[in-house]
């Protein structure tokens, strides 16, 4: 698409000379971006290169250094950058997780922090109605405004949460950023969000999306802009002359190596070292499978179907309505067990919330790493063992984590370099089964590798390895096999090609989908 075009050449969005340091050490250097009335743009760029700081900048949370430039639709902005202006100025944000509070309605969400009150104070629920309904029809957005957002499917969830960013910009004005907001969307949810993305810029406002993932880049931006290292390594290229490859390139400096597919790699083991029986939780089940020693077993579905409650079921996060588990000849109960259970049981999870269940936000990369190894191999933790610090060095060099200073606390790393602390954390421990939910959502192309190979390498020391995710592409690569959750049960991937498994999920769609887990 060339909306740019369309609408014309104003500069929605124009920085210069923006630069921003923390300590010592300087994250953005110098960056220059220009989103012009009418364009989607997109930035890309490494774990760590700095886009989230770009975007935090942007919406007043960090102070840039002095000197650079920020000006919206021709209005520059002060310093210190305060959100209240930024956002009077025609910048609204849409952050990864939404933000939206499921106990409440679309309408209420849709304006939350800028509820329309009465002459005397009270919340106008006539007029929130109004503006709900005309912002959504505005967008093409057909949601009733007094439906519960718990209720509703990923694509409405993130429909809801454009509708609430959009719902001050007077038509075709400002810009919208989404920072990794489409993340969580595959499939038709994310044509939806895309589609509607597209409508914005039809009607000239601009859109800035930061996403990992490149084809959607390829697929719906007019122009890019890549980081690397906290420098503009390609300002503005026009989307339709890029590759993935090349983005790739300009984002890491190197070229990508493509990995074989460890189907066409490993000799298949067959005895189960793992095995899940009668497992039920209120929307899933029974269900039964098995893992062997040193196979990597993928497991997918269409999104909301009940396939993502299955990690949690199965390491005591979540209580499974009935369910056992065999692992090194321990038998675990699900309806009545734990993470410590299980973890004594050899049993870890990665989970997809690494913010929520994963990781200590105010301990060292280091500390993080080797907390649930401390119970066994000794204390006190709170002065660094010899072993501490070799297992820090040991996982920053495999998993690449990025700066490579374990020290560093881990709320000061970017997502990406978060989520391979968390893998790290739990691969130190040599588990029987690593059951691992959507590990390389978030991460950089580089890393999805780095990622995926350690994944392959846990099986290939042993480990049983459960892998659920909604990326066919991580399947088709990583699994020995794949098993696809529908209304009737689980069945096996017919083939190991991204295409077969997308062909699989989606020959049968449910009736209604919820959200995550
Ligand atoms: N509060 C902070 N203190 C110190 N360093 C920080 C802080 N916030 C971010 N950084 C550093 O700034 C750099 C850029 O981080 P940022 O989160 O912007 O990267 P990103 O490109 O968004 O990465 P990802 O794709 O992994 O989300 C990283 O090296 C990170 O460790």
């Amino acid at each position: 698409m060339d909306n740019a075009a369309m609408a014309g050449d104003a500069a929605r969005l124009d920085v210069q000379s923006l630069s921003k340091t923390f300590g010592t050490a300087k994250v953005l250097d110098n960056v220059a971006l220009s989103v012009s009335a009418g364009e989607i743009h997109g930035v890309a760029g490494q774990n760590g290169s700095g886009k989230s700081t770009l975007v935090k900048i942007l919406t007043g949370f960090h102070q840039p250094d002095p000197g650079g430039v920020y000006v919206v639709d021709g209005v520059a902005m002060r310093h210190p950058v305060r959100w209240r202006e930024v956002h009077a100025a025609g910048v609204s944000v849409v952050h990864q997780d939404l933000g939206l509070l499921d106990q409440l309605t679309v309408a209420e969400n849709v304006c939350v922090g800028g509820f329309p009150t009465s002459r005397f104070g009270y919340i106008d629920r006539t007029a929130r109605d109004r503006v709900t309904r005309e912002t959504l029809a505005r967008l093409g957005v057909d949601l009733a405004p007094h439906k519960s957002v718990g209720s509703l499917t990923a694509a409405e969830r993130a429909e809801v949460a454009i509708a609430r960013a959009m719902r001050d910009h007077d038509g075709g004005s400002g810009l919208i950023i989404l920072d990794e907001s489409t993340r969580a969307l595959t499939g038709e949810d994310l044509a939806r969000i895309h589609a509607l993305l597209g409508r914005i810029a039809t009607a000239g406002s601009a859109v800035l999306i930061i996403s990992h993932n490149l084809p959607e880049l390829l697929a719906i931006t007019d122009r890019m802009t890549i980081l690397r290292d906290g420098r503009v390594a390609g300002a503005g290229l026009v989307t339709r002359d890029l590759s993935e490859a090349e983005i790739a390139r300009r984002m890491l400096g190197a070229e990508v190596a493509a990995i074989a597919p460890r189907s066409t790699r490993v000799v298949r083991p067959t005895a189960a070292a793992v095995e899940v029986s009668a497992l039920r939780s209120p929307r899933i089940g029974p269900l039964e499978f098995s893992i062997a020693a040193g196979e990597v077993l993928g497991l997918t579905g269409v999104p909301g179907n009940g396939y993502e409650e299955i990690p949690y079921l199965m390491t005591g996060a979540t209580r499974a309505e009935s369910g056992q588990l065999r692992v090194g000849g321990k038998t675990v109960n699900l309806s009545n067990s734990s993470v410590s259970r299980c973890i004594r049981a050899g049993v870890v999870l990665v989970p997809e919330r690494r913010d929520r269940d994963g990781l200590a936000y105010e301990l060292s990369v280091r500390d993080n790493i080797s907390l649930p190894a401390l119970r066994s191999r000794g204390r006190p933790w709170y002065v660094a063992q010899r072993w501490q610090r070799e297992e820090a060095k040991e996982a920053g060099d495999l998993f690449d984590i990025r700066p490579r200073n374990p020290l560093l606390l881990v709320k000061q790393l970017s997502g990406g370099n978060q989520q391979k602390v968390l893998l790290a954390k739990w691969m130190a421990l040599a588990p029987a089964l690593v059951v691992l939910h959507e590990p390389t959502q978030a991460v950089d192309v580089g890393a999805r590798q780095d990622i995926l190979a350690s994944v392959e390498r846990a099986a290939d020391n042993g480990a049983s390895v459960l892998l659920v995710s909604s990326e066919p592409e991580d399947l088709a690569l990583a699994c020995d096999r794949v098993l696809i959750l529908d209304e009737q049960g689980l069945s096996p991937a017919k083939a190991l090609t991204t295409d077969t498994i997308l062909e699989q999920i989606y020959a049968q769609k449910p009736e209604s989908a919820g959200s995550h887990p």
